[in-house]
C-alpha cells in the first residue's frame, strides 16, 4: 500500500454542503478542498476554499467562485443547451470538467464518444481548466468536429434569440464589443487573447431559476428524488444542471443563415425592444411572487409562534409518508474490555447492555417526543468506592434552567438604525458564504457580543435556512453550543446577536497546534458529545459538524471550551432524512448513501473530528483531490492508523474512533454513549485507572446523563 504522510489541510477535499454549492470543504464554501500549499496563504483563505456541501461561494476570488456557465452543443440544430454551475475549485482537471460537461449533456459515464472539445464564441479552442474559468460564460462543446466560423455565428444568433430577462444587459456588453473587438473579430482571430476581447456573456432563461449557490437547499429537494439525485451528482461532480425537469433549451432558428455581427447586433436590438415589455411585465411578476413567498413565510413563522409543538422549520425535507426509522434499541458496548482490546478493534457492537429509553432515538420509534420519554428518575449518587471523575468544569452536568423559547422576530426595520443605535459594530471576526461577524458591544456597557449579518441577496431562496438557523439557536440553551439572544431584519440584511467568542474557531487551533495531546482531545470531544446529547435530545441535528463550526473559548484556568455554532443545516428530525448535504471529509456514509439518515451523521462527524485533533490529518482522504473516490472510501468506511502518526496514541482513544466510524449507522456510538466512553470521563487517562472505576464512573454518569437527556427533551415543552 502506498505509504502517504498526510497533512491536515490535505485532507480537505471538501465538500461544502450548505452552500450547496456546499459540501464544502475546509473553507467554510462549498465542498472544497484545502490548499495548504501557499505559505503565505491566510487561515481564512483556506476556510474560505473549504465551504460545505453546495454552498456557495466563500471563495478567495471571483475566480473560486461558482459560476453559471451556458454551453451550447454542437451539431444539428435545434442545438441543445444547458447551463450549469461550476466551482472552479471542485473542478480537478480539464478531462474531468469534458467528462461533467458530457454527463450534464446526458451522456453515460461509460460512452466513448464524449465531447472532447469546448469552444469560446470567438471559436478558440480552450484547452484548459485556466482558459475555461478566465472569463466567458458561454461555450459550444463538441465531440469531434471543430467549430466553422459560419458555425459559430450561427449559434450566436441562436443565442441572441433566447428570450431572457437579461437581453438587455448581454445587448450593452453586445454593444461595448462591436466598438471594442467585435465578435466577427474574434471569428477573423480565433488566436486572439482572452485578454483583448471582452467577453460576450448571454445567459439563457433559466426554466426552473438558477441555482445560484452551492446551498443546499432542502426545500427545494423535499419530495423529489430526481433533484437529491441531482443533488447528490453536484456533490459528486460539482455540475449542477440547472434545467433538471426541463433541461434542454433549444433556442429559435435564426431568420438567416448567416448573419453578420451588426445584423445580429439589430437583431438583438429589435428583440430587446419588442421583449422588453413582456420583460418587464414577467420581471414585476417575479417581484410579485417573491412578495408573496415572503408574506408566505412569514404567515407560517406566525402560525408557528402560536403552535404549541416546535415547528419542523425544515418540514418539507421530511416526505409526509417517509418511513420512520426503525432504530434499534439502544446499548453500550462493554466498554471496561475494549479499552484493554489492542489496536484491531473489532467493530461489531458484541456485548450489548441495553440502557433503555436513554436514546433520543426512541422517541423516533415511540412517534413523539418527551411525553413518551420514560427514563426513570434516578437518585444520582456517586458511590463510595468509585474513583471520582476529574473536574471539568465548564462541564460539570448540571440542571439547565428552564428558559423561555424564542422565535424568530416577524418584523422588518426600515433602516439599520435599529441595530446601529443599540451596539456599536466593531472589529470583523470572521466571514461565511452569507454573512460576516463583528465584534460588538451594547452601548453604554462593556457588553460584548459577536453580531452576525446576513446579507439578504445572497439567501434568496434559501430563507427558510436563516429562519431555521434562527429558529433553532433559540431553542438552545447550552454551555457547548454558542448563544443567539436577538435577532433583527431590515429590508437587505438579517442580524444575529450572538454570544463572543474571542478564542476563533478549532479549524485556527487545529491549523496552528497541528495535533493535540490525547488529554486536550479529550476534553474538546466530549465537549462537542455534550452539545450532541443536548441538540439529540431535542430532535435536532446539526449537519455540519466540523472544526469551523466548533469555537474555542479559552477559560480562565488555561483550558478550553468548544462551543458549537453555524446551524444553517440543522433540522429537527421527526424520520429518515434524505437530503444530501454536509462537507465531504466529515459526511456520514448513508447520507453518501442516501438511504436516509439521523442523528448519528453528528456522530461520524465527532470520529473524524477525534481523529483528526490526535493526528492532524482526517481518517478519509484522496491525495489526488477526487471526490468520488473520496465518497467511496468514505462508503467503505475502511481507514487506518499509520504508525508514524498514532503508534503513541492509547488503544482507548482508537476504540472510541472504532466505534464512531462504523458505517452501519445503527451500530455508530450515539452521542451519550461518547460521553461514557472511558477514554472521555478519564480525560484521555483511561489506562490510569482501574477497570472497574472506570465502570463504576461510567454507571454514575450514566444516570446523570440519561437524566439530563430527559431534562433537555422537555425544555422544548417549557
Ligand atoms: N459567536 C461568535 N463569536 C466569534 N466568532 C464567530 C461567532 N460566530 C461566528 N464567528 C466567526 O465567523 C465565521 C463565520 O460565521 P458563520 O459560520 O456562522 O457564517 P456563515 O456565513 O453561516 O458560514 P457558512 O458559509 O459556513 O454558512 C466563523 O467561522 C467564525 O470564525
Amino acid at each position: 500500500m502506498r505509504k502517504v504522510r498526510p497533512q491536515f489541510p490535505d485532507l480537505n477535499h471538501r465538500l461544502t454542503l450548505r452552500h450547496l454549492p456546499s459540501i464544502q470543504p475546509i473553507t467554510k464554501s462549498t465542498g472544497r478542498h484545502l490548499f495548504l500549499n501557499s505559505l503565505n496563504q491566510t487561515t481564512n483563505d483556506r476556510k474560505k476554499q473549504l465551504g460545505k456541501y453546495g454552498g456557495l461561494g466563500g471563495g478567495i476570488d471571483s475566480i473560486s467562485k461558482p459560476r453559471t456557465i451556458t454551453i451550447v452543443k454542437h451539431g444539428e440544430k435545434p442545438r441543445k443547451t444547458i447551463s450549469i454551475l461550476l466551482n472552479r475549485r471542485t473542478v480537478q482537471t480539464f478531462d474531468q470538467l469534458l467528462s461533467d460537461i458530457s454527463e450534464a449533456f446526458g451522456y453515460q459515464k461509460s460512452r466513448t464518444d464524449k465531447l472532447k472539445k469546448l469552444f469560446n464564441l470567438k471559436g478558440r479552442q480552450i484547452h484548459s481548466i485556466a482558459d475555461f474559468f478566465r472569463e466567458d460564460d458561454v461555450f459550444i462543446a463538441s465531440n469531434q468536429s471543430d467549430v466553422s466560423p459560419n458555425e459559430l455565428q450561427d449559434i450566436i444568433s441562436e443565442l441572441s434569440l433566447t428570450d431572457s430577462s437579461k437581453v438587455k444587459q448581454h445587448l450593452k456588453q453586445v454593444q461595448n464589443l462591436t466598438t471594442t473587438s467585435p465578435v466577427t473579430a474574434g471569428l477573423k482571430q480565433p488566436q486572439q487573447s482572452n485578454d483583448q476581447v471582452p467577453p460576450l456573456t448571454i445567459d439563457l432563461k433559466l426554466k426552473n431559476g438558477i441555482r445560484d449557490s452551492g446551498f443546499m437547499d432542502d426545500e427545494d429537494l423535499s419530495g423529489r428524488d430526481s433533484d437529491m439525485a441531482s443533488s447528490l451528482r453536484m456533490v459528486k461532480l460539482n455540475v449542477y444542471d440547472t434545467f433538471k425537469g426541463t433541461n434542454t433549451t433549444t433556442t429559435k432558428e435564426p431568420s438567416e443563415d448567416t448573419p453578420n455581427h451588426d445584423d445580429l447586433v439589430r437583431k438583438l436590438k429589435k428583440t430587446t425592444k419588442s421583449n422588453q415589455q413582456s420583460i418587464e411585465l414577467q420581471r414585476e411578476k417575479d417581484r410579485q411572487r417573491l412578495r408573496d413567498e415572503e408574506d408566505k413565510r412569514k404567515r407560517s413563522l406566525a402560525l408557528n409562534l402560536n403552535s404549541t409543538t416546535t415547528p419542523n422549520v425544515l418540514g418539507a425535507a421530511i416526505r409526509p409518508n417517509e418511513k420512520v426509522a426503525k432504530f434499534e434499541p439502544l446499548t453500550v458496548d462493554n466498554l471496561n474490555n475494549s479499552i484493554n482490546q489492542t489496536d484491531d478493534i473489532k467493530r461489531s457492537t458484541k456485548t450489548k447492555t441495553p440502557i433503555g429509553t436513554f436514546s433520543p432515538h426512541f422517541y423516533l420509534n415511540a412517534g413523539s417526543k418527551a411525553s413518551k420519554h420514560t427514563t426513570t428518575q434516578a437518585t444520582v449518587q456517586t458511590p463510595k468506592t468509585s474513583p471520582q471523575p476529574p473536574k471539568t468544569d465548564n462541564n460539570e452536568i448540571q440542571t439547565q434552567k428552564k428558559f423561555i423559547i424564542k422565535k424568530r422576530s416577524l418584523q422588518i426595520y426600515q433602516t439599520p438604525s435599529v441595530i446601529t443605535d443599540k451596539y456599536d459594530l466593531g472589529k470583523k471576526m470572521g466571514d461565511g458564504n452569507f454573512a460576516i461577524v463583528k465584534r460588538s458591544k451594547l452601548k453604554g456597557t462593556d457588553k460584548e457580543y459577536a453580531i452576525k449579518i446576513i446579507d439578504k441577496s445572497k439567501m434568496k431562496g434559501k430563507e427558510h435556512m436563516v429562519d431555521n438557523e434562527i429558529n433553532i439557536m433559540y431553542q438552545c440553551n447550552h454551555l457547548n453550543i454558542i448563544r443567539l439572544f436577538e435577532d433583527y431584519e431590515t429590508p437587505d440584511e438579517i442580524y444575529l446577536v450572538m454570544e463572543l467568542i474571542k478564542g476563533g474557531d478549532l479549524f485556527d487551533y487545529i491549523t496552528k497546534h497541528r495535533r493535540f495531546d490525547e488529554s486536550t482531545s479529550s476534553l474538546m470531544v466530549k465537549d462537542v458529545g455534550e452539545a450532541l446529547l443536548y441538540l439529540h435530545s431535542k430532535h435536532i441535528v446539526h449537519r455540519d459538524l466540523k472544526p469551523e463550526n466548533l469555537l474555542v473559548m479559552q477559560r480562565r484556568d488555561g483550558r478550553i471550551a468548544i462551543k458549537l455554532t453555524d446551524f444553517g443545516l440543522a433540522m429537527e428530525v421527526n424520520g429518515l432524512i434524505k437530503t444530501v448535504c454536509g462537507t465531504p471529509t466529515y459526511v456520514a456514509p448513508e447520507i453518501l448513501a442516501e438511504t436516509g439518515y439521523g442523528f448519528e451523521v453528528d456522530c461520524w462527524a465527532t470520529g473524524i473530528i477525534t481523529y483528526i485533533l490526535l493526528c492532524g490529518y482526517p481518517p478519509f482522504k484522496n491525495m489526488d483531490r477526487n471526490q468520488e473516490e473520496l465518497f467511496q472510501m468514505i462508503q467503505r468506511g475502511k481507514f487506518t492508523y499509520d504508525p508514524d502518526y498514532w503508534i503513541s496514541i492509547s488503544a482507548s482513544a482508537k476504540n472510541l474512533i472504532d466505534h464512531l466510524l462504523v458505517v452501519d449507522r445503527h451500530k455508530r456510538m450515539k452521542a451519550e454513549e461518547i460521553l461514557l466512553h472511558p477514554w472521555i470521563i478519564s480525560q484521555g487517562q483511561s489506562k490510569t485507572l482501574s477497570p472497574r472505576g472506570l465502570e463504576e464512573l461510567r454507571t454514575t454518569l450514566k444516570t446523570k446523563y440519561e437524566q439530563k437527556s430527559k431534562e433537555y427533551a422537555n425544555e422544548n415543552t417549557t
